[in-house]
């Protein structure tokens, strides 16, 4: 039977540990997407049922929605300032916690706010664990003005980095360009493997219409891989990490 993602058991295993991780008076930073959505509503009912005081920034206008529907209190990320810690989904995790996120287009704000943050704990099913970055196709947040050029720049970067004849696709909503929270477009990267994340980060930094990749290097401290019997796996970066573990569990 196909789970709708509110009662999917990996990923709400890995959005209550990662809620239990949460203190009285902590500042948070609230990702985007389906795993954060349960963990947000998993926070609210604890937060209510505790009497916890929070301050929530949000990582999208999706998240923001939710959490204020719920009760819990959004402020504006520069109101808040330094963050305690940011409870994130994330597309793809490697083995060095590097990470692939932006299926939701949202990774550019989650980049801000996970960058504010003291830690980020990323929360995901094991479907999400990769041996090596780049299966899921890598989003790329570009300004609308000179969109060609830029698709252009990029495809010339991914040539030099023996990346080249890779499809790079306008991500469309219907037939219409998908537009993120900034008001800019997307391109997915189809890749299929990504064997230097960081030659390929600084790579797409240098182009100039590039807003924003999804490639979180070095960003997340921790990893909680729910599973579907309700248990959880915590990562810890720099930890060595048995993927095999994990695979063919996800859902
Ligand atoms: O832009 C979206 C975010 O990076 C999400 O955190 C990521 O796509 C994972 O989403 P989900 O939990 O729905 O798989």
């Amino acid at each position: 039977m196909t789970q709708t993602p509110q009662t999917d058991p990996a990923k709400l295993a890995a959005a209550r540990a990662a809620v239990a991780l949460v203190r009285d008076g902590m500042k948070l930073g609230l990702g985007t997407g389906s795993t954060a959505a349960i963990m947000v509503r998993e926070l609210a009912a604890r937060a209510r049922a505790e009497g916890l005081s929070l301050r929530c920034a949000a990582t999208s206008k999706g998240t923001c929605d939710l959490a204020e529907s719920l009760g819990l209190s959004i402020e504006s990320l520069d109101e808040i300032g330094w963050l305690d810690m940011t409870i994130d989904g994330a597309d793809e995790v490697d083995p060095d916690l590097h990470l692939i996120k932006g299926g939701g287009g949202a990774h550019l704000r989650e980049k801000i706010v996970a960058a504010a943050s003291h830690r980020m704990v990323v929360i995901a099913d094991p479907g999400k664990v990769v041996e090596q970055l780049g299966t899921f196709p890598l989003p790329v947040e570009v300004l609308q003005f000179g969109f060609e050029t830029t698709r252009t720049l990029i495809r010339r970067a991914l040539a030099d980095l023996d990346l080249g004849d890779r499809d790079v696709l306008h991500r469309l909503k219907g037939s219409e360009p998908w537009v993120t929270d900034e008001g800019n477009w997307i391109l997915d990267l189809h890749l299929d493997c990504i064997p230097d994340p960081v030659a390929l980060a600084r790579a797409l930094a240098a182009i100039p219409g590039v807003v924003e990749h999804g490639l979180f290097l070095g960003m997340c401290h921790v990893a909680i891989i729910g599973k579907p019997d309700g248990t959880v796996v915590q990562l810890d970066r720099n930890a060595d990490i048995d993927a095999d573990m994990l695979a063919g569990e996800g859902d």
